[in-house]
């Protein structure tokens, strides 16, 4: 394999090939489980609302669920759903010891505050890794269950086989659920961490220094290919669906793909590793619940 630092065409980081590995492990530690305890892992995903976009994931979610032997417990809510309502179902799910873990997909609709949702999931069902209790874990180096992008893209990064030891990273995106936790994750690994976000001056001067660049916007093609340093880690976790269907990251992939030496793809890169530890979560969750830790 080509070093990290002599190639013109990057190394593609395929997170469904990565994915499909990891999911036939979790799949066979999933049946081992449910062998050994008598019910498999299982997860309640709930989902307010009928944004499509959000039932594709969902679906998605449930079908990665079915084939790696996780039951999945649906809850489709309508949009006027009220937040006691949820909360309600939330706490019964809490209790429910045929339930590891509980997602409830975001966005939810407006007259729903996500914060107060979110903590009211018992942090043991988290799997998402949204409740403060799991951030403050990963911020205290004892991380519990992870939030599953920043995860995924930690296992991206691990094929590559690099230390990340005072690996000069930078992530650009200060969100809750992917640029404070990767901060947090990668801080962890030993890399020294800059997080750039929408007040950041000359945002290029950080991306044209960095070794790994975790680019979480949300804006399309916001990072020019240029000014990718040679030989870079590229990992894009945006997501946007153009009007011909395809879909397109926060990187100008074909002009970065030139200075990186790897590089995550859109689809196919950071997106099925999501789910993917969702998966491996779930399974984390059980294994907490039923004392196999
Ligand atoms: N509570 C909660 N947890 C989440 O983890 C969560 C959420 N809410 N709300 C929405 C975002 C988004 N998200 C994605 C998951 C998989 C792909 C994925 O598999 N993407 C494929 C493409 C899928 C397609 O074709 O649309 C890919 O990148 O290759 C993308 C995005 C999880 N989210
Ligand atoms: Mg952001």
């Amino acid at each position: 394999m080509r070093s990290h630092m002599d190639t013109h065409t990057a190394n593609i980081l395929d997170g469904k090939a990565l994915s499909d590995r990891l999911r036939g492990e979790i799949g066979k530690e999933a049946a081992e489980l449910t062998q050994k305890h008598g019910r498999a892992p299982g997860l309640a995903v709930i989902i307010v609302g009928n944004d499509p976009a959000s039932h594709v994931y969902v679906k998605n979610k449930k079908l990665g669920c079915e084939k790696a032997g996780i039951h999945s417990f649906s809850h489709e809510l309508p949009a006027d759903t009220s937040q006691q309502h949820l909360l309600g179902l939330i706490s019964e799910l809490n209790q429910n010891p045929k339930v590891d873990g509980i997602l409830v997909q975001l966005p939810a609709p407006k007259h729903i505050d996500p914060e107060t949702i979110i903590e009211a999931i018992d942090p043991g069902k988290d799997v998402d890794g949204f409740h403060p209790y799991n951030v403050g874990r990963l911020a205290a180096r004892q991380p519990s269950l992870r939030s599953c992008t920043p995860y995924g893209c930690m296992k991206l990064l691990a094929e590559t086989g690099l230390d990340l030891h005072g690996m000069e990273c930078v992530i650009v995106g200060a969100s809750n659920i992917v640029g404070r936790p990767m901060a947090l994750e990668l801080l962890l690994a030993g890399a020294t961490v800059t997080i750039c976000h929408r007040f950041t001056e000359n945002l290029q001067s950080h991306i044209e220094r960095a070794e790994i660049v975790i680019a979480a916007a949300g804006k399309r093609g916001l990072i020019k290919g240029e000014w990718i340093k040679q030989g870079a880690i590229v990992i894009d976790v945006g997501i946007h669906r153009l009007e011909d269907g395809s879909l397109t990251g926060d990187v100008e992939f074909d002009e970065a793909s030139k200075k990186a030496g790897w590089i995550t793809p859109v689809p196919g890169g950071v997106g099925p590793m999501t789910i993917t530890m969702l998966l491996a979560n779930t399974v984390q969750a059980f294994k907490i619940h039923v004392g196999d830790e």
